[in-house]
């Protein structure tokens, strides 16, 4: 096929590959969304600086001063397009029971024909781009390939930063490579003469995936999770119906290489929700002396058995798509030293009198900010200057902790999990698993309270098994007993060891129990003691606890009563979990594992003798 035959691609220009099925899929977008354009992104530097120069002129970016942030811009997003839509996502699988019951369901044919009406015409008015990206290493043996059809400048300039994105994906591509299909419009077609918005977006949403088709169809939200269709409708989504299919994980986890005093590495993976933690421990900055840390990835991992039989991760982003609110200088050196490195895109911060920008919790008392809402911003005022799902996007490569091995598609060996959720009550700073099994149970009933990473009531708490409930590609009991079955068929020596973790917990006056961010380096090095066999732990009916006794707390300042509390096992508080478990198994239904039962009824047990 020609390059002619796409309608919108210029005449004189020729499309950069010879992939048919991408080239058929290209011509047929662009027949239906009508574009007045069709651009191939290259990646390369000259096209971000024409992208982000347009941003500029059409109002969406700000430029930053750059002396203070070089190469780095402010998007502010329409107020009512901040974060993820979960009730507008869905799992459009061929049976509507492979969805399962934590996933929004319609059938495919029918999803698809609303896209179609929605899509006819839908990027009139705009350029329309094809965006060639990979999700791991681009020299893996069986690379992970997608390509983004976008019609948001914004979209196209974070997805290269969140992933390798241009002409060395396109080239992997060939001219028959397999890749995911992922559509996206931010629904606001533009009339012959009618002036764009800075942050144009849909009240109409669908955020849409086809699994058994390996697809992506999204409309309406200009913003992260909804937009950037490789992070997590490709990354966990799909993957995770992939991993499935294939026996392996796609899982919500940061992965970290923790280096002790004896030069040992240990890499740990850690599943924590949105608005967790993820991020600030994949970049931790230990404070006990000799141990070191590096990061590998902020917020997915992918994971499969080596030859060895152990587990190795890698982390399929090339960028972090970092919370801003509460990040500084000393709860996150690292993400600040990665975000002043510039060529960084904020959204929804504030901006200061200087083009510097500012969010909640960072140093410094401004006296005046332009909000994220564009208003003046004062310290009298009522509103936060900030969004508090407010977010930098930041290349990877600046990232001062960096692993050298981060880019390695081989991944790195994972020697402990952690489950982690955010509750003021009940749960223990960290307990060690009995075994794979009792681990797979903490995993799939850790519970978190909701923040402001998606929409809906926050603080409320809610089941959210590996912190993967908003991003499963299928049903909730397959997936579960797609865990327990990896870890039958594994050498169970070489399994990583699971732990659950909470830096959350509070005393009666609100204050956090645990003072976390680089103190939880002191958990850490209980975890790796743990796995050599050279921490004691206290047997409880929840699993294996250390006492304040048995974690390192040499140099820290807090209250040793605080210490104790945070690491309390209290009886009573856990029966009264023993109801909501229950409640979420019935919420599963019959796919539920009985392995994952028997857990549960072991517990019980436990805790009544
Ligand atoms: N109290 C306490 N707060 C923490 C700790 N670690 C992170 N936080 C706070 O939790 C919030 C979210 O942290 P992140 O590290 O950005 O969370 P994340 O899991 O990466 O979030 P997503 O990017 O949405 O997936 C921030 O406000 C942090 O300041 C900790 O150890 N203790
Ligand atoms: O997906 C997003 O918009 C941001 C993110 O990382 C999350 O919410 O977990
Ligand atoms: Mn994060």
């Amino acid at each position: 096929m020609t390059s002619a035959t796409i309608p919108g691609l210029s005449g004189t220009d020729t499309a950069p590959t010879q992939h048919a099925d991408l080239l058929a899929w290209v011509r047929e977008v662009a027949e239906l969304t009508q574009p007045d354009r069709v651009v191939f992104a290259d990646g390369s530097d000259e096209e971000w600086d024409r992208l982000t120069s347009h941003l500029v002129t059409a109002g969406t970016f700000q430029q930053l001063n750059p002396d203070k942030k070089p190469n780095s811009f402010l998007a502010l997003s329409d107020p009512t397009d901040v974060a993820r839509v979960e009730s507008r996502t869905y799992i459009c699988s061929r049976n509507e029971a492979d969805a399962g019951p934590t996933n929004n369901w319609v059938d495919p044919t029918e999803m698809r024909a609303t896209l179609t009406d929605l899509f006819r015409g839908a990027m009139k008015g705009r350029t329309m781009y094809v965006v060639p990206f990979c999700m791991g290493p681009l020299g893996a043996a069986d690379p992970k390939l997608g390509v983004e059809i976008t019609d948001s400048e914004y979209v196209v300039v974070s997805m290269r930063v969140m992933t390798r994105m241009g002409t060395a994906a396109l080239e992997k591509l060939g001219t028959d490579r397999p890749f995911v299909k992922a559509l996206h419009s931010v629904g606001a077609p533009l009339a012959e003469g009618q002036a764009d918005v800075p942050w144009p977006c849909s009240d109409t949403k669908y955020i849409t995936h086809f699994p058994e088709d390996r697809e992506i169809i999204s409309y309406g939200s200009g913003y992260g999770g909804n937009a950037l269709l490789g992070k997590k409708c490709y990354s966990l989504r799909i993957a995770s119906a992939m991993a499935h299919d294939e026996g392996w994980l796609a899982e919500h986890m940061l992965i970290l290489k923790l280096i002790s005093p004896e030069n040992k590495n240990y890499y740990v993976a850690a599943a924590f929700p949105s608005a967790c933690g993820k991020t600030n421990l994949a970049m931790i900055e230990p404070t006990i002396p000799g141990w070191r840390a590096e990061t590998l990835g902020d917020d997915i991992a992918w994971m499969r058995f080596g030859d060895d039989g152990r587990l190795y991760a890698v982390n399929p982003e090339f960028g972090f798509f970092g919370v801003a609110p509460g990040t500084n200088w000393s709860s996150n050196p690292n993400a600040m030293k990665t975000v002043e490195a510039g060529n960084t895109v904020y959204t929804n911060v504030a901006l200061t009198d200087n083009g510097d920008v500012w969010w909640e919790g960072l140093e410094g008392d401004p006296d005046h900010l332009i909000d994220w809402k564009g208003h003046d911003w004062d310290r009298e005022s009522e509103e936060k200057a900030a969004h508090p799902n407010s977010r930098y996007c930041t290349p990877m490569s600046q990232c001062p902790t960096l692993a050298p091995e981060w880019d390695d598609p081989q991944g790195v060996p994972i020697s402990a999990i952690l489950f982690g959720g955010r509750r003021k009550t009940t749960v223990p700073l960290v307990t060690e698993s009995l075994d794979w099994q009792h681990g797979v149970f903490m995993g799939a009933t850790m519970s978190s309270e909701q923040t402001a990473a998606a929409e809906g009531k926050v603080g409320s708490v809610r089941r959210d098994p590996m912190a993967m409930i908003p991003f499963l590609g299928y049903h909730v009991g397959d997936y579960v007993n797609h865990w327990i079955n990896l870890g039958k068929n594994a050498d169970a020596q070489k399994l990583p060891k699971i732990f659950y973790v909470n830096w959350f917990r509070r005393g009666d006056d609100g204050r956090f129990l645990w003072p976390g961010f680089g103190e939880n380096s002191r958990v850490l090095e209980w975890i790796v003691n743990r796995i050599e066999g050279a921490a004691e732990g206290e047997s409880t009916p929840v699993g294996y606890v250390p006492t304040a006794a048995q974690i390192n707390l040499e140099g820290l300042d807090v209250d040793s009563t605080d210490v104790d509390e945070s690491l309390k096992v209290d009886v009573e508080e856990w029966k009264k979990e023993i109801p909501l478990i229950e409640e979420w198994f019935e919420f599963i239904g019959d796919k539920l594992p009985s392995g994952v039962r028997d857990e549960f009824e072991a517990l019980k047990e436990r805790l009544h003798s």
